[in-house]
């Protein structure tokens, strides 16, 4: 049997120099065949056109609709019939800038419910692409965003930050608009959010096309447990103790004022003081995420993710074994750790309150 054809998935938001990647490779492949497949939101795959403006073949257009999710079943689709036509020998997918990897991966791991995973392609890398320039307005609420997300229940703050979350290979682009001072910034930042994937500093997504093509990075079990909410709360934790113990490489983030900490208490939540709570976002929190104990459902353990504005929370199974107990960490930019904590224990229940069903109950709450 043939091997299958490894892949490069290039993820990140609009505008942060995705395309500009793609031609660089297209342009210096070193020795390899590559083709390229564009996803792009509108009608017209403007990415296609600029690409093939400069090359004659090898660009695939996959248009009018998001290879995250509407057009899964199109990618398995595609990716197979390039495989099996076998003029190249490297493929390259660039998605569009409010694709979630995630479900790009698993579309190429798994398959969707429609097909089974495209037995000729391996996925080897994922690279995020991220506009050093545009990064913290994306958390500013002060900013408005785009509007151009067309899933309004998936705000593009959220999808940034699993592009980031979510990568072997992490660009830092358009390093020539940001002094250095900032650049610092904004990558103690990013190490927060992903402390694993290779991070390089670009200017128009200017790398060794090594560097993202044939690298062997992505590894499909590591990924996956990766998303586990344990254990990204158990790494956290061990940063975050690590943090106050030994300061480690940690002060770049502090003298960033870049800082994450976590919030432990063995006493539930008043569910509608928390939402609320987590409706007063005022900027300084980039990230959050975590379980939380809640009084009027004593059992059940509430995942809770925020990034930037965007609040996701819900139910995401029992304490069981576990003993029920609030963990949160919280990543953000010139936080008053104690205010948060202060605030936080606000939206504690009353130790006198009797557990029990809330008349209203405001989970699950999506972004
Ligand atoms: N100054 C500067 N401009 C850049 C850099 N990288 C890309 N650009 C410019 O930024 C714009 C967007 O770049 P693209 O490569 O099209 O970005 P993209 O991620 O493919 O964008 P979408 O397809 O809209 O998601 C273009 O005008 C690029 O020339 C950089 O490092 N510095």
């Amino acid at each position: 049997m043939t091997p299958p054809i490894p892949t490069t998935v290039i993820s990140g938001p609009l505008g942060a120099g995705k395309t500009t990647l793609v031609n660089r490779l297209l342009n210096d492949p070193g020795d390899r065949r590559i083709a390229v497949l564009v996803n792009d939101m509108g009608e017209v795959n403007v990415d296609a056109e600029l690409l093939s403006a400069e090359t004659d073949d090898g660009v695939i257009d996959l248009s009018n609709g998001c290879i995250c999710c509407r057009l899964g079943d199109d990618l398995v689709t595609e990716v197979t019939r390039l495989a099996e036509e076998r003029s190249f020998d490297y493929l390259v997918i660039e998605a569009s800038g409010i694709s979630e990897p995630i479900p790009i991966a698993r579309t190429l791991t798994e398959g969707t419910d429609g097909t089974g995973p495209p037995e000729n392609v391996r996925l080897d890398t994922t690279v995020s692409v991220i506009d050093a320039y545009g990064f913290w307005k994306a958390f500013d609420p002060a900013e408005s965003l785009p509007d151009a997300a067309p899933a309004p229940e998936r705000p593009l703050t959220e999808v940034l930050v699993d592009q980031i979350e979510f990568c072997d290979v992490l660009l830092l682009n358009k390093c020539d608009m940001v002094p250095d001072e900032e650049l610092d910034a904004v990558e103690a930042a990013i190490r927060e959010l992903q402390p694993r994937a290779e991070l390089r500093r670009t200017t128009y997504s200017e790398v060794d096309p090594g560097a993202v093509l044939g690298t062997g990075l992505f590894d499909f079990e590591e990924a996956r447990r990766r998303q586990g909410w344990k254990r990204a709360l158990a790494e956290a934790e061990a940063a975050d103790d690590s943090h106050s113990h030994d300061h480690g490489d940690r002060p770049a983030a502090a003298a960033h004022g870049v800082e994450s900490f976590v919030y432990r208490r063995e006493r539930p939540f008043d569910a509608d003081h928390f939402d609320a709570w987590l409706d007063e976002w005022e900027g300084d929190v980039v990230r959050l995420k975590g379980f939380a104990w809640i009084a009027s459902r004593p059992e059940t353990v509430l995942g809770v993710s925020q990034a930037g504005p965007a609040v996701q929370a819900g139910p995401i199974g029992e304490w069981g074994v576990d003993d029920p107990a609030t963990r949160l960490v919280i990543i953000g930019r010139h936080l008053d750790a104690d205010a948060i904590t202060a605030a936080l224990d606000d939206c504690l229940a009353d130790e006198s309150a009797e557990p029990g069903e809330a008349e209203t109950d405001p989970f699950p709450r999506e972004a």
